[in-house]
């Protein structure tokens, strides 16, 4: 006798994507990344440094390749963590919608998982095509000092999350690089020597 079995269906691979300049990358992005992956049960969380970040265009922003192999750095001890090039290799400003096409493109059976701070998550509505980014993934807002989780009335496409508040910013550590204090335990021990290596933000001749 043959027993007729239902084939379930498998369970698709869930990408967290962790956009941000990432100059430098600092344990608030890692803590974010981290405590959202354990919550949506994330099999990867991708770290997507961005290429011209156009809301920052008043502000002096580091070369792309520092602030990717920072991010590669600083990454490479947790298996589940991953960089991409997308949005330094593609010219021109970044804008998410172009992120989230070009990653599904290359992962196309992967349901994936937008992760943005609170300051971030209060301007996407600034965002180009913001309207086509909640079909593209899912978007998880977290908690960051200093600043409200925006409620934009829209559940079914953002969840919002509260993690340990790591009262840190890559402004003021490339601040405290440029007055000569240190960025220890602020960023990862392998950023501190990169960022001293090539000196990084120290205008005042100073190291981290
Ligand atoms: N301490 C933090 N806690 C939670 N989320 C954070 C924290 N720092 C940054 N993020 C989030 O990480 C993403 C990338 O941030 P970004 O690279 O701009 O860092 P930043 O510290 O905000 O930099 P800057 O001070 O130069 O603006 C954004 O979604 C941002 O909201
Ligand atoms: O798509 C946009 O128009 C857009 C505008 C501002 C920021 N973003 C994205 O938001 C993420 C965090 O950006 P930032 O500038 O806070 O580091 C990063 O992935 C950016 O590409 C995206």
């Amino acid at each position: 006798m043959t027993v007729a079995t239902r084939a379930s269906a498998p369970r698709r691979h869930r990408l967290g994507i962790m956009g941000g300049t990432f100059d430098p990358i600092h344990h608030g992005h890692l803590v974010a990344a981290s405590e959202v992956a354990a919550e949506f049960e994330l099999d990867e969380v991708v770290f997507v440094p961005t290429g011209q970040p156009w809301q920052k265009s008043d502000k002096q922003v580091s070369p792309a390749e520092h602030r990717y192999l920072m991010t590669v750095v600083a990454t490479a001890s947790n298996p589940r963590f991953t960089v991409s090039r997308v949005d330094i290799d593609r010219p021109g400003n970044t804008y998410t919608v172009d992120t989230l096409r070009d990653i599904r493109a290359r992962r196309p059976d992967s349901e994936l998982f937008f992760i943005t701070g609170a300051d971030a998550l209060g301007q996407i509505l600034t965002w180009k095509d913001v309207e086509e980014l909640w079909d593209l993934a899912h978007f998880v807002g977290v908690t960051r000092p200093g600043y409200a989780l925006a409620d934009l009335g829209l559940e079914d496409d953002i969840s919002l999350m509260e993690i340990p508040a790591m009262a840190i910013s890559s402004t003021d550590c490339r601040d405290r690089v440029a007055r000569g204090r240190p960025v220890w335990y602020l960023v990862p021990d392998g950023v501190v020597q990169y960022i001293n290596k090539h000196h990084l933000y120290d205008t005042e001749g100073d190291r981290p």
